[in-house]
């Protein structure tokens, strides 16, 4: 691995008796955009707080850009931008304000990209739910900052500030800045994670390249048949068979293509219609409920 930009070794947090961290390696490579997923409580803010360094570890050793984050914070500082999951911004200052306070000299101006060089003059209290989201956004992108936090940067926006938002981090990463995306929208992580980890009650369930993570998990095949029907007259599969309540068949394969030639050329020969037909490769949140089942045996 290229020299990392975070590295993280037997990490371990905890509130009082709590810990809610226990135990996670963690390294995230330059230009990069690592996501950090997990149910709620899983310790991802707990971590990306400890990265930041605004919590101090109760073991383990962790270094963000060469440095550690809880000594030297004001050298990370001037070179990461964070986007917490709350902000807490002056609400008497007006946009424009509080991008030339937060901007500190910096050059870059997000507004227009984020859409919000309309509300140049309009006070922060005044900002719908979503326009603030953009904000934190701006502020945490002035600058083009080296190593990026965006803790779930996307929640409460519109598809369409999603999509925007998501451009500009792909403009981003395309320049060489590093992420870590924390996130509940599935979707997002898969299309912009590179890597990723998935936390669960303070440790990784699962961690790797997005690609290697999909492609560990089975291919779905999904569809209807009339009811009632046989199970047992479905052609061989390599596949299992694994749900089939009222009527809809779901089976998981690793041999997608060919397990998708033997049904439609049955279906073809006994004139069945397969409805609501659904074939594809396994998804993120395949990946998510495979690891919940797993954790919770
Ligand atoms: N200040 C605190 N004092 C005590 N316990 C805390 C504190 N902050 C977080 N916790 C606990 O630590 C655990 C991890 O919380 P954390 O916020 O890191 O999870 P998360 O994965 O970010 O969750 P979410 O997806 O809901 O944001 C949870 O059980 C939470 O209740």
């Amino acid at each position: 691995m290229r020299n990392p930009v975070i590295d993280v070794t037997a990490l371990h947090c905890r509130y009082g008796e709590f810990e809610a961290v226990r135990g996670v390696d963690l390294q995230v490579t330059q230009g990069e955009l690592f996501a950090l997923l997990g149910t709620n409580g899983a310790g991802k803010t707990t971590l990306v707080e400890t990265l930041e360094g605004l919590r101090a570890p109760s073991a383990g050793r962790v270094r963000v850009l060469g440095v550690d984050p809880g000594r030297d914070r004001a050298a990370i500082r001037a070179r990461t931008g964070i986007m917490l999951q709350q902000s807490g911004f002056p609400a008497d200052l007006t946009v424009a304000e509080m991008v030339r306070l937060w901007g500190r000299g910096r050059r870059g101006d997000a507004l227009e990209r984020l859409d919000l060089g309309h509300r140049r003059d309009v006070r922060i209290k005044q900002l719908s739910g979503g326009e603030r989201r953009r904000l934190d956004l701006v502020l945490a992108v002035q600058g083009e900052p080296e190593l990026l936090f965006l803790d779930e940067p996307t929640t409460g926006l519109d598809p369409e500030s999603r999509q925007r938002t998501w451009d500009v981090v792909r403009e981003l990463l395309a320049r060489g800045t590093t992420v870590v995306l924390t996130t509940h929208y599935l979707e997002e992580a898969e299309s912009l994670a590179h890597r990723l980890a998935i936390l669960h009650q303070g440790r990784v369930a699962v961690t790797g390249a997005l690609v290697d993570v999909l492609a560990a998990q089975p291919s779905r095949i999904s569809f209807d048949l009339p009811h009632p029907f046989d199970v047992g007259a479905l052609p061989m599969l390599s596949g299992d068979v694994v749900h089939v309540p009222s009527g809809r068949v779901d089976v998981r394969t690793r041999q997608l293509q060919d397990d998708l030639d033997v049904l439609l050329a049955w279906a073809r020969r006994e004139g069945l219609a397969l409805g609501r037909l659904r074939a594809h490769h396994a998804s993120l949140e395949d990946v998510f409920h495979a690891t919940r089942q797993v954790t919770a045996a």
